[in-house]
């Protein structure tokens, strides 16, 4: 594989004693969009801020497009643009000036044809001259991506991009970074939105209390989230699973008042239709019936519980 970025057990105990993050190994290929999903505190920030130079790690190395990101971390940090999840600008200071000037700050000469073609790609051209005070919150969101890009980054972190915004900003969002991805840039987001990576990203990272969970090509992964479930509440409680309904792997919650069956919502036939038919044959009546979608967190939570069970195994 062609990597971009490599980490070697990368591990962060923080001074008030907490482990962010724990011998995390990690790979991203050149010119992929890779999401990182996890939960609150998680420690997505903790390894972006690694990765960038900001925080230290306890133990580990990282190698960005072969720098060492303690040993070399200027080189290092100069491939790296980051978007992070608060806006950090100044308010008073105008879109092309405060472009230019982030620019500067890794030591790159002035480039207007190069900046300025930045801002359009962005559709801030017509802004240039207004103070980042007087925009809209989805225009401050693509300053900062103009800032993180302004110096020709090959790598671009985006933190949490669309927290907080519209549909239609969270879609012309989507727009950009694919945009992006289409020139070349490798591009590393984290977020809570299970659409963002559904929609985006090459490959997906999970991560929770600091470890790295899975690593898998989206397309896999969404096999996975793809799950629904059916409930059935019984009019009759039942003590087990007729051998009839063996067939739908059905499973029985709630003391037996519950049949719940767990199917595939993208395959062209659910099976429901030939269950309920079942049902009616052999006499079982329900009185109400309840489906739902694997959200974010079960598909955590059973992640977890899976790797937890296969390590105390
Ligand atoms: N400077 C610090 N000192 C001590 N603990 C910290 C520090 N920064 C972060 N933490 C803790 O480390 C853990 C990971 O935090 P981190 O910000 O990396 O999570 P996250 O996945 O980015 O979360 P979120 O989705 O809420 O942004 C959290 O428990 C947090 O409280």
């Amino acid at each position: 594989m062609d990597s971009i970025l490599s980490l070697r057990q990368v591990s962060k105990t923080y001074a008030s004693g907490h482990k962010a993050l724990d011998h995390v190994d990690l790979d991203i290929r050149r010119g992929e969009i890779f999401a990182l999903l996890g939960p609150n505190g998680a420690g997505k920030t903790t390894l972006i801020n690694i990765i960038c130079g900001i925080v230290r790690p306890s133990t580990g190395t990282i190698l960005v497009d072969g720098h060492d990101a303690i040993r070399e971390a200027r080189p290092a940090r100069s491939k790296i643009g980051l978007v992070p999840q608060e806006l950090a600008v100044d308010m008073f200071e105008t879109v092309n000036a405060t472009t230019r000037f982030s620019r500067g700050l890794f030591g790159k000469a002035p480039d207007r044809a190069y900046t300025d073609q930045l801002l359009k790609d962005l559709s801030l051209w017509d802004k240039r001259d207004a103070k980042i005070m007087e925009l809209s919150g989805g225009m401050k969101r693509r300053v900062l991506i103009a800032k993180a890009l302004s110096h020709e980054p090959d790598i671009l972190f985006l933190d949490e991009p669309t927290a907080g915004v519209d549909v239609s900003l969270r879609r012309d969002m989507w727009k950009l970074v694919l945009g992006l991805r289409d020139r070349g840039t490798t591009i590393i987001l984290t977020t809570h939105y299970i659409e963002e990576a559904e929609e985006m990203a090459d490959r997906v990272g999970v991560i929770n209390r600091g470890k790295l969970l899975l690593v898998e090509e989206k397309a896999d992964l969404m096999k996975k989230l793809g799950k629904r479930e059916l409930d059935l509440s019984l009019v009759e409680p039942m003590r087990a699973i007729p051998p009839e309904l063996a067939e739908w792997h059905l499973s029985l919650e709630d003391e037996g008042h519950r049949l719940r069956y767990t199917f595939d919502a993208q395959a062209e036939r659910t099976g429901i239709p030939s269950l309920l038919r079942k049902l009616a044959e052999l006499d079982i009546g329900f009185k109400d019936l309840d489906t739902s979608k694997s959200s974010l967190e079960d598909i955590f939570v059973d992640i977890v519980a899976h790797r937890e069970e296969g390590a105390a195994a």
